[in-house]
């Protein structure tokens, strides 16, 4: 008999849905030992496997600077096929599932098709289910704008909604209809009001790929990841400046920024996470910085004023 194939969950969600929060709730759960995780990011300054904190029994490993459906699906594809020599112990392969947690840019369609059609990793993978996080607070106004989201919503077998609790009930109620209406198959859960079970691993029911026009490569093409980096210390107040600008380059066009800051006086890295309109307060890292970086993931942004936020960082 052959060995039963290793189940794949895909992880996926609009730029700074809630991804990597998610993720971080189920690597505690004993359900979620022995896991694989493939962070995929967009920046060529990877940042989010920084972000994920995790015990020495799970593997993460990240892929950086393109997107997994697309510049990096060869790269996936080869990951996976080799996964099971590269995380090995004593000749043991060293997890049971794989999580791959795509760029919150991704079409989820390609790197489906890749698990299911790649015959070197459909003898040895399988796809147990597609999770895509949504925004309760931004949700409507990205699917309104950003058409990867709709592609999205549109592979999940479960919407998982995050941040019920910054947006009003009937904001919620309006977005869980509205998902409804473009995803029917998908099972909804608000990830504040429901704890996180194994069941959300496997799909409601049986697993359905509905395809949407993808994006035209104008829309694709006019994202641009910059990253920007300093060396020295910040200094606080510096860092207090730039939070306080937050609001000339926050909108539509700036989709993501998140950084990672050594801040003078500060033993432990400062993390910052900004989406779309909102800044969200810095976080700890159980580890020091050793140097600040800051990613911004933008879309048509005026290039002047996003350098002049970013100068504020180490401006003497
Ligand atoms: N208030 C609130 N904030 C949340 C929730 N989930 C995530 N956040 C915050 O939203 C910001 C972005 O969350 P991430 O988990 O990094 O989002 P992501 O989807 O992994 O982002 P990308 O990897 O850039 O696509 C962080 O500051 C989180 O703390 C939630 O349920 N409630």
């Amino acid at each position: 008999m052959s060995a039963p194939r290793i189940p794949v969950v895909l992880l996926t969600g609009f730029l700074g849905a809630g991804k990597t929060t998610l993720l971080n709730r189920l690597l505690t759960r004993p359900v979620m030992a022995d896991t694989l995780v493939i962070i995929n990011e967009y920046g060529d300054a990877a940042l989010d496997h920084r972000l994920v904190t995790h015990a020495p029994e799970q593997v993460v490993t990240e892929l950086a600077g393109g997107c997994v459906c697309c510049a990096l699906r060869g790269d996936l594809a080869q990951t996976l096929r080799e996964a099971h020599w590269r995380f090995a112990r004593g000749g043991r392969r060293q997890f049971e599932r794989v999580v791959i947690e795509t760029t919150g840019l991704a079409d989820p369609a390609p790197v489906l098709r890749t698990l299911a059609t790649d015959p070197r990793i459909a003898e040895r993978y399988r796809l147990a289910c597609t999770l895509t996080v949504v925004d309760a607070f931004q949700g409507e106004a990205t699917l309104a704008a950003q058409p990867e989201a709709l592609l999205q919503i549109a592979a999940a077998d479960r919407l998982l909604i995050a941040k019920t609790d910054q947006a009003a009930p009937a904001q919620v109620a309006a977005l869980q209809a509205l998902l409804g209406r473009l995803n029917p198959f998908a099972q909804q859960t608000d990830l504040q009001a429901e704890a996180l079970t194994p069941a959300l691993l496997t799909p409601p029911g049986t697993l359905r790929l509905r395809s949407l026009p993808p994006p035209t490569a104008e829309q694709v093409h006019a994202v641009r990841s910059d990253s920007f980096t300093v060396d020295t210390p910040l200094a606080p107040e510096r860092v207090q400046a730039w939070l306080d600008a937050w609001p000339t380059v926050a909108g539509p066009a700036l989709l993501r920024m998140k950084a990672v800051l050594d801040i003078a006086g500060e033993h432990r890295a400062q993390v910052v996470h900004g989406v779309q309109h909102t800044l969200y307060p810095p976080d700890s890292l159980d580890a020091p910085a050793n140097g600040s970086t800051v990613v911004c993931i933008t879309r048509g942004i005026d290039a002047t004023r996003l350098t002049q936020w970013l100068g504020i960082l180490h401006t003497q």
